[in-house]
């Protein structure tokens, strides 16, 4: 099997993925950004899609001999990818550490672990908090042991907002070692620098996983790995007869395809054969964008930094020879010292060796610092409770003393309330046995009563028996009496309603009669009218025809005069009695007389015919408007005495209408007389129904009372002979 393994997994995410496809161990990823951009391809060992679970991870990872061959397991991609969650996991889905810490254990094997934080080239072990490279171990009895070292790797994070790497190192007892690196996040460093401090972090993050890059690669051809460059690498456990797995993850978002792309090339880089880091560099930093020029200064303020400081190491360096040379030339010596120093490499080995165990020391010294500092501030503490219980002590023992007194005022008050409750008692007992012999005595009493009434009790039944058959034919009575009354009452309104309507019915017949004869005798007078109109009319023409003639006559005579027709010349003309024309008479023409007299229109008639015009025109009008004028009030009861006859066509008319609305009035009011009669029809039904109803109510009371009274009867029949058996004995 292969000592080298790159694992892909996706995380998943709620959107669309399309800059993704993945088909087996390939996946294709595309530029979401640039329709045109092609795909770019590139395979792994085993790639775990979105939908993966953590046991399948667990499952692929652990499939080779780890109780006999030390294991190095890295997560590799930016923040949020699911690099923790893999290692990890929670208690839910744990991830592939807690997955293999529990097989252990299940396997019988006896776990121990250390983990470590790497952060800026500076290793802390986690579980003594101290900057050391001697790691404490922890035993993993436990699933929960392991867990709480987990909560403790999150808070790192957490709390100080850095990014960090975090080895895990489990100890089998089958003397094999499983190492899990949780990588500081690969995102780009241009994205989130803000301050000084992330510039270091963000460059020493980059350079450690370049330098893991080219170990990895190392490790993959199976050449020596230079692990040196970098603490992290120093720390890994990547040798010969180790088991190597990286797994890289990406968060597919399309806003993270630059970041994906680097990850899947990083990855791809530590297996590809012949890469140095300065063509990783050159590629990482021909890939990137814009945000990478920012990266491209801070390097190159690092590195102008470091020449400055190699430049003052440089001048340290000539002053401490000239302080050499000094010192010789003070003391008179003529020793090299620079030879001397060389000769003494050895003394200075040992030196540098004491000068170590000195740092351990110092170290050591600072582990017990804190240990006692910290046994200071539990003492602190210990006193700090000590008080508090001697103070609660003391309060408590105040709050018993005032129990005490409480507990004696109210005993006290419990006695006297005893005394108290006594004496009411007695009291009590005088009244309540007062009050049993008051109600033996009535009871007695009562019994008594009771027993001559039981003994009395079928009379008292026979005469409540008679009683109730009285009160039976009473009501039965009363119920007929009131049946027959109701009946004769209602008979009698009945009969007073129909003759309320016979009369209604007459007085409107009546009146309906009264108004036909009156239409009947307006339309006969008004057909008279009529006729008389249309006679005089014949008249008139026949007077104008006539008029005609004589106006004819009379031009035919003018024109003979004036031309000489006649005999005896224009001077002493004389008219044969043919041509006179007959004058109108006042028989003839009766009509034209009446209006010549009546309205004295003669004078008019000789004026022009314009004149006459104009006179017929006003007087037209002036008529119009007195008979918009006519008001006329008709007594109904002297109808008879109108004369229709002489009147004219609109006074005529005026009366028409006016008699029109008299009998729509009279109509109106013989509808406001009906419904005022079936008003009263309706209320003296209401009136009947409410009477029956009384009735009814009357009946069912009255029947109620007989089943009672029946009842009553049977439990006396049954009394009775009880009774006179008591009697008898
Ligand atoms: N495969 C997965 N299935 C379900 N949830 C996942 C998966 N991968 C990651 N997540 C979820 O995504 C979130 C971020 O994951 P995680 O903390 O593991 O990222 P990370 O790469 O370790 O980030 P950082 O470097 O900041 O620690 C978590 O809430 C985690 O539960």
């Amino acid at each position: 099997m292969n000592n080298y393994k790159v694992y892909l997994r996706v995380r998943p995410i709620d959107y669309d993925q399309s800059m993704l496809n993945i088909d087996h161990n390939l996946i294709s990823i595309k530029d979401p950004t640039n329709k045109q951009a092609e795909w770019q391809q590139y395979s792994y060992d085993k790639i775990f899609p979105s939908i993966s679970t953590q046991k399948e991870l667990f499952d692929e990872v652990f499939n080779f001999d780890y109780l006999n061959k030390n294991a190095c397991i890295l997560s590799y991609g930016q923040s949020g990818s699911g690099k923790s969650y893999s290692l990890f996991g929670n208690v839910q889905n744990p991830g592939i550490v807690p997955l293999f810490v529990q097989t252990m254990l299940e396997k019988g094997q006896v776990v121990e672990a250390s983990f470590q934080e790497i952060y800026v080239d500076q290793i802390k072990d986690l579980n003594t908090n101290l900057v050391t490279e001697d790691f404490t171990r922890r035993n993993i009895m436990l699933i929960n042991d392991l867990w709480d070292m987990i909560k403790i790797v999150r808070n790192i994070d957490i709390k100080r907002q850095v990014r960090t790497h975090v080895i895990i190192t489990l100890y089998l007892n089958s003397n094999t070692k499983v190492q899990f690196v949780d990588l500081a996040g690969s995102e780009r460093v241009a994205k989130n620098i803000t301050e000084g401090e992330k510039y270091q972090e963000a460059i020493m993050i980059t350079s450690s996983h370049q330098v893991l890059n080219r170990c990895l690669n190392q490790f993959n051809q199976k050449k020596v790995v230079q692990k040196r460059e970098s603490k992290l690498t120093q720390a890994l456990i990547i040798e010969n007869n180790t088991q190597v797995i990286l797994i890289g993850t990406i968060n597919p978002s399309q806003s993270n395809y630059e970041e994906c792309l680097l990850t899947l090339q990083y990855m791809d880089r530590t297996k590809n054969v012949q890469v140095s880091i300065r063509n990783q560099q050159q590629s990482l930093l021909g890939s990137e964008t814009q945000n990478n020029i920012q990266q491209d200064k801070v390097i190159k303020k690092l590195q102008e930094e470091i020449q400055e400081y190699k430049q003052k190491i440089e001048q340290m360096n000539l002053d401490r020879k000239k302080k050499f040379i000094d010192l010789q030339k003070l003391l008179g010596l003529d020793i090299d010292l620079e030879r001397l120093s060389a000769k003494n490499a050895k003394d200075i080995t040992i030196f540098r060796n004491q000068q170590e165990a000195l740092q351990k020391n110092v170290s050591l010294q600072q582990q017990l610092e804190q240990q006692q500092y910290e046994l200071a501030e539990s003492l602190k503490k210990n006193e700090e409770l000590k008080q508090d219980f001697h103070q609660k002590l003391e309060r408590y023992q105040q709050q018993l003393l005032e129990q005490r007194e409480i507990n004696k005022k109210l005993k006290d008050q419990i006695n006297m309330t005893k005394m108290s409750g006594d004496d009411a008692l007695r009291q009590l007992n005088s009244e309540r046995d007062h009050f049993i012999r008051k109600l033996q005595d009535e009871s007695k009493n009562l019994l008594e009563d009771k027993v001559t009434s039981i003994i009395n009790l079928p009379q008292a039944a026979q005469t409540k028996l008679s009683e109730n058959q009285k009160l039976q034919d009473l009501r039965k009575q009363v119920r007929n009496e009131a049946e027959k009354d109701f009946n004769k009452q209602l008979e009698q309104i009945k009969l007073e309603y129909s003759k309320w309507l016979d009369t209604c019915k007459q007085q409107y017949e009546y009146h309906l009669n009264e108004k036909n004869k009156e239409i009947e005798n307006f339309l006969t007078s008004f057909k008279q009218y009529r006729d008389k109109k249309k006679q005089q009319i014949n008249e008139i023409v026949d007077e104008l025809l006539d008029l005609n003639d004589i106006i004819q006559k009379q031009s035919k005579v003018i024109d003979k005069i004036e031309t000489g027709g006649y005999s005896g010349g224009l001077k002493s003309f004389s008219i044969p009695k043919q041509d006179k024309p007959n004058l109108p008479n006042k028989i003839k023409h009766k009509n034209l007389f009446f209006y010549l007299d009546t309205k004295s229109v003669s004078a008019t008639i000789t004026k022009k015919g314009s004149n006459i015009e104009k006179t017929i025109k006003t007087t037209t009008k002036q008529f119009k408007q007195s008979q918009s004028q006519i008001i006329i009030e008709i007594d109904c009861n002297q109808l008879d005495q109108i004369n229709f006859l002489s009147m004219d066509f609109s006074t005529l008319r005026s009366y028409a209408n006016k008699l029109r609305d008299m009998i729509k009035e009279l109509q109106d009011q013989m509808v406001i007389i009906q419904d005022k009669c079936k008003q009263q029809v309706a209320q003296m039904q209401r009136e009947r129904d409410e009477a029956i109803q009384k009735f009814n109510m009357e009946n069912r009371r009255y029947n109620q009372n007989r089943v009672v009274i029946e009842s009553q009867n049977r439990i006396l029949q049954k009394i009775r002979p009880i009774s006179s058996i008591q009697r008898k004995s």
